[in-house]
């Protein structure tokens, strides 16, 4: 029999994603590399050393630099992770209708989790489903996302039932909207090559959250089974092996490689721009590239893989490389959200 609660009330549904500045400002890029980059899950050293290392050098230095980034990004709608994080609120609570009630939050800044939250709590919500918009899970992302929501409930006085979806690396909603956007492309196009480029993290965080030193940052990750279900890098392969099959492409048709590094540590290997620099050289002239770490336009996928990457390949020698588009509110995409939170 159903709770009496659980017959009243209605379920709150919280979408996050990463963050970004209010504006392509220098000085609105600082305050959020500031607040992103004092994150102990994203720069794990000790707090004493982070703060005045990254507030006092790394940050001012970055600052007007990837402001300049933030500039080339920016539309009329402002950021493109932002405004597509609305669109799809807005979208994913028209299908699932008046039993949910649906709320949107960045772990950096605005709109804030705390303000997202507090939205679920005047609904009145019966229990709340999180899900951070990182389709494989990551301590420096998703992981930062759910202590994030821990520490602010945990203040509250009644606390509610939460729970997280926190990894959709293999959700066939998921996949199957990627490998429609890439059939899209390969319909207009010929390509001799596929890449997956995913967001990077250090090799030292995949150590770190390995189950029992079960990754060793090899051929562990080439099945995707209980031990390594939270491991980044073997959920990266594994959503890059279902997009392929989807795409009917066999593994010498396609790379899979990590971008966007941070700093003088070893990052996941191979870096996407060591890879399409030598792809010329293999033979290899039109690339499609798919970005599949993240499911919204934004700095990493238009900037750096849109534009700098393409840049990066022409000037190597090749001829065409194009990238996907992401998810944003594809009417597929907000199918399969709208799947997933029903299915939680
Ligand atoms: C896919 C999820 C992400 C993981 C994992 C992640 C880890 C991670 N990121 C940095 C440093 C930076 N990332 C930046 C931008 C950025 N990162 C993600 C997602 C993940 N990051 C997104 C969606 C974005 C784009 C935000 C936007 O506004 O469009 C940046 C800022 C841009 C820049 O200055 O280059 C930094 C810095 C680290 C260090 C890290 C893991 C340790
Ligand atoms: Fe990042
Ligand atoms: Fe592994």
């Amino acid at each position: 029999m159903a709770s009496p609660a659980s017959s009243l009330g209605r379920i709150g549904v919280l979408l996050v994603n990463l963050g970004t500045p209010d504006s392509p400002q220098t000085s609105d890029v600082r305050r959020y590399l500031n607040e992103f980059l004092t994150d102990g899950r994203v720069i794990d050293i000790p707090a004493a050393v982070r703060y005045p290392l990254f507030q006092g050098i790394v940050v001012p230095l970055r600052a007007p630099k990837s402001a300049k980034v933030y500039q080339q990004l920016w539309t009329e709608r402002g950021s493109p992770l932002l405004y597509h994080g609305l669109d799809l609120k807005r979208l994913v609570q028209e299908q699932l209708g008046e039993q949910y009630v649906v709320a949107f939050g960045m772990r950096y800044q605005k709109p804030s989790i705390e303000s997202a939250l507090e939205e679920l709590r005047d609904a009145a919500v019966d229990r709340i489903i999180v899900l951070p918009l990182f389709p494989q899970y990551a301590a420096a992302s998703t992981g930062s996302v759910q202590q994030k929501v821990m520490e602010i409930v945990s203040k509250w006085w009644v606390v509610p039932s939460i729970s997280f979806i926190s990894t959709f690396t293999n959700d066939p909603g998921f996949i199957n909207t990627i490998a429609t956007l890439g059939k899209e492309e390969m319909a207009k196009h010929k390509y001799d090559h596929i890449v997956f480029s995913y967001h990077g993290i250090p090799e030292r965080h995949v150590l770190k959250g390995s189950y029992k030193g079960y990754c060793q940052l090899g051929s562990c990750c080439d099945t995707y089974n209980e031990k390594n279900r939270y491991c980044y890098r073997a959920q990266c392969y594994e959503t890059s092996r279902l997009v392929a099959k989807e795409l009917g492409i066999s593994k010498d048709q396609y790379t899979v490689s990590f971008q966007s590094r941070l700093g003088r540590d070893p990052w996941l290997q191979p870096y996407t721009d060591f890879v399409l620099k030598d792809f010329p050289a293999k033979g290899i002239q039109n690339v499609l590239a798919f970005s599949p770490a993240f499911v919204a336009d934004c700095l990493e996928t238009t900037v750096e893989v849109g534009f700098e990457f393409k840049e990066m390949f022409e000037a190597a020698g090749g001829s065409h490389w194009q990238l996907v588009p992401s998810l944003n509110s594809h009417p597929l995409w907000v199918q399969a959200v709208t799947d997933m939170v029903r299915n939680n």
